[in-house]
C-alpha cells in the first residue's frame, strides 16, 4: 500500500503540522476571514454553458509524479494571462494552480501571482486532510478548493465543505469510481469531479467520466478531469454531455497555453 498517494498524504500530515507551528489555527482562521469576496468559480462555469461553450478549468502545474516536469518555462502570471485571454471567442472559464511543492513543483506564491495577474476565479489544487488547509487556501486567495474523496472520510468531506461554504468558497469534490461518487452526492456542492487519471496507479481513461455519468443526477454538475488531450477526446466528452473540462499537462506542454486551449476547445 505504499502507492504514491499514501506518500503525497504523509508529506502532507508533515507539512500541516509544520504549518501550523509557523502560524496558528485561530490565525490562520482569522486571515481566511478577512479576506475580501471571493470570485464566483461556480458562475464562471455557469456563464461558459449558457453560452453553449465548454467551461474550461485551465490548469497551472510544473510537474508531476507520473510525468516529470511539463514545462520548463514556467511563469506562473503569464500563464494564467495567456488562459484568461485564450484565442477569439475561446478562453478558461477558471483556473485551477497546483500549490503543492514537494511533488508537483507548485507553491501558495504560484497561485496569488496567477490570481492577481487576471479576474479569473482559481480552485486551489491541492491534498487537504485538515481543516487548517481549508482556511489556508482562502488566506491565500484561493475561491475553490479541491477534495478528493479518495483521501477524506464522510465527517470530514462533510465538514471541509461547510468551512469553505462559511468562507464563500466553491468545492469540487473529486471521485473515481462509483463508491466515492455515492459519498461526493451527500455533499451539497454541485460541481462533482471525476478524475479519469487513478491516483494510485495512474492509468488514465475518459472512460472513467463516460462510465460515471449517468449516475451523476441532473442538479449536478459533471467536471471530467485529467487525460483530455486531443480534439477527440472533447467530442466525446461533450457527446455524451459533459460540459465542464479540467486540463493541465494538453496546455502546460504547449508555447502558448491559451492557444492551445483555444485549438483543444474550438468548434
Ligand atoms: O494534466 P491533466 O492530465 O490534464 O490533469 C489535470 C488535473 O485533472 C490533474 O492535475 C488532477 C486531478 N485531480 C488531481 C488531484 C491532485 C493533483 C492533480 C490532480
Amino acid at each position: 500500500m505504499n502507492d504514491i498517494l499514501n506518500q503525497i498524504l504523509a508529506t502532507k500530515h508533515e507539512e500541516v503540522a509544520a504549518a501550523k507551528k509557523r502560524m496558528p489555527l485561530a490565525a490562520m482562521r482569522a486571515d481566511a476571514e478577512s479576506r475580501m469576496r471571493t470570485r464566483d468559480f461556480e458562475g464562471a462555469l455557469r456563464a461558459k454553458i449558457a453560452r453553449n461553450q465548454a467551461a474550461v478549468i485551465a490548469e497551472i502545474k510544473k510537474a508531476s509524479p507520473s510525468k516529470g516536469v511539463l514545462r520548463a518555462d514556467f511563469v506562473p502570471a503569464d500563464i494564467a494571462q495567456s488562459y484568461a485571454e485564450g484565442d477569439g471567442a475561446v478562453s478558461a472559464a477558471c483556473l485551477s494552480v497546483l500549490t503543492d511543492t514537494r511533488f508537483f513543483q507548485g507553491g501558495v506564491d504560484y497561485l496569488k501571482q496567477a490570481r492577481a495577474s487576471c479576474p479569473l476565479p482559481v480552485l486551489r489544487k491541492d491534498f487537504l486532510i485538515d481543516p487548517y488547509q481549508v482556511y489556508e487556501s482562502r488566506a491565500m486567495g484561493a475561491d475553490a478548493i479541491l477534495l478528493i474523496t479518495a483521501c477524506l472520510d464522510d465527517a470530514q468531506l462533510a465538514d471541509f465543505e461547510a468551512i469553505a461554504r462559511s468562507l464563500d468558497m466553491a468545492v469540487l469534490v473529486e471521485v473515481h469510481d462509483r463508491r466515492e461518487l455515492e459519498r461526493a452526492l451527500r455533499l451539497r456542492t454541485p460541481l462533482m469531479g471525476v478524475n479519469n487519471r487513478n491516483l494510485r496507479s495512474f492509468e488514465v481513461t475518459i472512460g472513467t467520466t463516460l462510465d460515471l455519468l449517468g449516475d451523476i443526477p441532473p442538479d449536478r454538475l459533471p467536471v471530467t478531469e485529467s487525460g483530455i488531450i486531443a480534439p477527440q477526446d472533447v467530442q466525446t466528452l461533450r457527446a455524451a454531455g459533459v460540459q465542464v473540462f479540467l486540463v493541465g499537462e494538453a496546455f502546460m506542454r504547449a508555447d502558448d497555453p491559451g492557444l492551445a486551449l483555444a485549438k483543444l476547445f474550438a468548434g
